[in-house]
């Protein structure tokens, strides 16, 4: 696993409490909205059009429909005028029929009457071709009728079938909606989804930057350990031009993360490398801070990174805290140079530059003894190192790197101040950062000295030092990490 992943996960779990607040203040307050509450709701245009054309469409249908059936009401009304009609005709045939027949019987007696039946017949004749001509008509006339009637019908029966495929389509985008509606319902979240912690959310709570929230912003930095100076001004830098603006936690978070990059770009640098060998390091800090085993984890990067090293175990008062260097020593594949319990440390530091010198190592890194019981003692003993590596070299020590135990809080500033005054501190190394919930001390640092970070260690084996990324540092602090 990477330096980094592994600080992300470490520190994120523990700056849950800076994270927890932020959330804390926006809901306490804040009001739950849309999502896109800014935007103005447009609502469904899309299915409006679909069921306005849905009903149009049924709208013709219907009317439609209705003109068939008046239609076939009007071709029932035709069908029985011209049965009547047909039922005159025939009588009127049988009439004329009858009469010739009765103008044939006189026919005999009468020429005359003959002849009048025979212009009866003639008549009849005309009349019941006329009569058969108009039947033919009729014929044709119905047979074109029932023709149009079965089209009609064909059509009324077509526009039944877009009647029941429009209503279908209605019910559907009835389906639709209501369906839709009570998925939007189930993501919305609700009591219930947030305890669920639903992913998608429909609605997001906003806060407006006001007083008391902005008080509530300093009041939550300065207990993440940010100290008051930089609390304050962090919070004043995230409402500039922001003031009675409505924030998301998230919009606050990313805020909170771009001002404490922008405090720790400035510091984020890695330990500088000089041509001069070797380059002395001396490591200062107080007991417990880590700075044995920052030695060894610096003394593999650097023997990693292709540097001679070599390690002076200079806080000779601790047998245990010299075997400890010897450990890592080994770990890390570089000689350790000891002395007696009790000697003095700075003839072990003169040593140790022959030592450096004769090998031909880059770097030389030197452990010191952290008793700030005894301040007085402390700084004589390591201005006595200093004094004497410098007959070797007078531009040592290059490097005094502060060890500092980010578990402490804002105690690391007060040692900040103690070891500035003892010594000539060049640069910073953050020990702890994983499972400590005070990484905000690490602003307060950068904020009120300015002194170079150089590395930080999350966690005790002798890979876990990685350099210092002010980016992910402060989206780790403030929850904004993506993974
Ligand atoms: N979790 C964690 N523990 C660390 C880290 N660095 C050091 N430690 C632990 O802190 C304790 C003290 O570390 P040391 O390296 O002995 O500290 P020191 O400053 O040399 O202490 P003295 O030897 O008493 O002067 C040890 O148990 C280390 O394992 C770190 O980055 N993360």
């Amino acid at each position: 696993m990477s330096f980094f992943k592994k600080l992300k996960t470490k520190l994120f779990k523990s700056s849950s409490k800076l994270e927890e607040g932020l959330d804390a203040i926006v809901e306490d307050g804040g009001v739950e909205e849309d999502v896109n509450a800014e935007a103005p709701q447009v609502e469904a245009p899309v299915d409006d059009a679909a069921q306005r054309e849905a009903e149009q469409r049924q709208a013709e249908a219907d009317a439609e429909a209705q003109r068939q059936a008046e239609a076939e009401r009007q071709a029932e009304a035709e069908a029985a005028a011209r049965a009547a009609a047909e039922a005159e005709t025939a009588a009127r045939l049988a009439e004329n029929a009858r009469i010739a027949s009765e103008a044939a019987a006189q026919a005999d007696a009468d020429e005359a009457a003959a002849k009048k039946a025979q212009a009866a017949a003639a008549r009849a004749a005309q009349q019941a071709e006329e009569a058969r001509a108009a039947q033919a008509r009729e014929e044709a006339a119905l047979a074109a009728e029932q023709a149009r009637q079965a089209e009609a019908a064909k059509q009324a029966q077509e526009a039944e079938a877009e009647r029941k495929a429009a209503a279908r389509a209605l019910e559907e985008l009835e389906v639709e909606k209501a369906a839709e509606k009570a998925a939007s319902e189930a993501k919305a979240p609700g009591l219930l989804g947030r305890l669920m912690g639903r992913k998608e959310q429909k609605t997001v709570v906003r806060r407006e930057l006001d007083d008391d929230m902005l008080e509530a912003l300093e009041e939550l930095l300065i207990a993440s350990d940010m100290g008051v100076d930089t609390s304050l001004r962090v919070t004043a830098n995230m409402a500039e031009g922001r003031f009675g603006k409505k924030l998301s936690t998230q919009e606050i978070k990313d805020l909170l993360a771009s001002e404490i990059t922008k405090i720790m770009e400035p510091v984020a640098k890695p330990m500088p490398i000089y041509p001069k060998r070797p380059q002395v390091v001396l490591v200062v800090g107080v007991n417990g801070s880590g700075k044995t085993t920052t030695i060894g984890k610096l003394a593999l990067q650097f023997s990693n990174a292709g540097k001679k090293v070599v390690i002076a175990a200079g806080d000779t008062f601790r047998a245990a805290a010299v075997e400890q260097l010897q450990v890592w020593g080994e770990r890390a594949g570089v000689p350790v140079l000891t002395a007696p319990e009790g000697s003095d440390p700075a003839s072990l530091a003169y040593e140790a530059m022959q030592k450096a010198e004769a090998d031909g190592a880059d770097l030389l890194l030197i452990d010191t003894a952290g008793r700030l019981q005894n301040r007085t003692d402390l700084m004589e003993e390591l201005a006595k190192i200093v004094r004497v590596i410098r007959k070797k070299d007078e531009t040592a020590p290059h490097n005094t790197l502060l060890v500092l135990d980010a578990t402490t809080g804002q105690n690391a500033l007060n040692q900040v101040e103690v070891f500035r005054q003892i010594s000539d501190v060049s640069g910073l190394v953050m020990t702890k950062l994983d499972g400590t919930a005070k990484g905000g001390v690490l602003v307060a640092l950068a904020d009120k000295f300015g002194l170079p970070i150089h590395a930080i260690g999350v966690g005790e084996q002798i890979d876990d030092l990685a350099p210092f990324d002010p980016e992910e540092f402060a989206q780790a602090l403030t929850g904004t990490a993506t993974e």
